[in-house]
């Protein structure tokens, strides 16, 4: 699928999310994000439901373990044809590379978050203690990723023309903390457009609540689609 904008679902009830998704006419070609709080909840039987009626899927799980535990969890993730999977980038090479072994019988895409588009330079600094420029951490953790076998990563849609340039035009950059002019930037901290985004060479971007909390989801939805586009 071409530059995919995939939708976040964050819902605290799986009735809610399917009333969500109704909203959408059945040619829509929806790629939907499934994360932790959907997954914690309704597991893999949901994941199986959605992929059945023929949604993208992107799970994203963050993990983040020791090698063994994350290479054992990514051979199971390979079996459920799932699209994409995230894991921390900050488990280290070798986990990073434990995952895309685990992974290898199937077409899953392995991605790294670099640093979460919820923290910015100060809680990098303040809280993290790590003494580099965001741009230069998220850089050498996509690094990282990309020496290691991932297929991509998350970051800030405003760090992917340096990422590209340290690795590659093809290793994947998929981007949240996308935010329409109008929106409300909440608890994110790396921001874009969805424009923004497109003009910095994002390949996939990842919105969540500009559109599952619209009074009019499918509307809001198309709305940042022509933006993207
Ligand atoms: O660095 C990251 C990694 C993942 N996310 C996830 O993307 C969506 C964004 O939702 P919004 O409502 O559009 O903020 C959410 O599911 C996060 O878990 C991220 O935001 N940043």
């Amino acid at each position: 699928m071409d530059k995919p904008v995939i939708v976040a679902l964050d819902f605290a009830d799986d009735f809610e999310c399917i009333q969500f998704l109704s909203q959408f006419p059945k040619d829509t070609n929806l790629f939907l994000k499934i994360g932790l709080e959907m997954f914690c909840q309704f597991g893999y039987p949901f994941v199986r439901s959605l992929r059945n009626r023929g949604y993208n899927i992107f799970l994203d799980l963050k993990l983040h373990d020791i090698p063994n535990t994350v290479r054992r969890t990514c051979e199971m993730i390979a079996k459920w044809d799932v699209q994409m999977l995230t894991v921390h980038a900050s488990g280290g090479s070798e986990m990073i590379a434990a995952a895309k072994e685990g992974l290898a019988s199937s077409d899953t895409k392995l991605l790294a978050v670099t640093q979460l588009t919820s923290l910015g330079q100060t809680e990098l600094k303040d809280e993290l203690q790590i003494p580099l420029q965001s741009q230069d951490y998220v850089t050498h953790l996509a690094k990282l990723a990309y020496d290691n076998g991932a297929d991509g990563v998350i970051s800030s849609a405003l760090e992917v023309p340096m990422i590209k340039e340290i690795t590659s035009e093809d290793f994947l950059c998929v981007t949240p903390g996308i935010r329409p002019k109008s929106a409300q930037v909440g608890d994110q901290k790396r921001v874009a457009t969805p424009a923004k985004a497109r003009e910095l060479g994002s390949d996939a971007i990842v919105v969540g609540r500009p559109i599952t909390q619209a009074s009019d989801a499918f509307f809001a939805y198309k709305d940042i689609y022509q933006e993207w586009k």
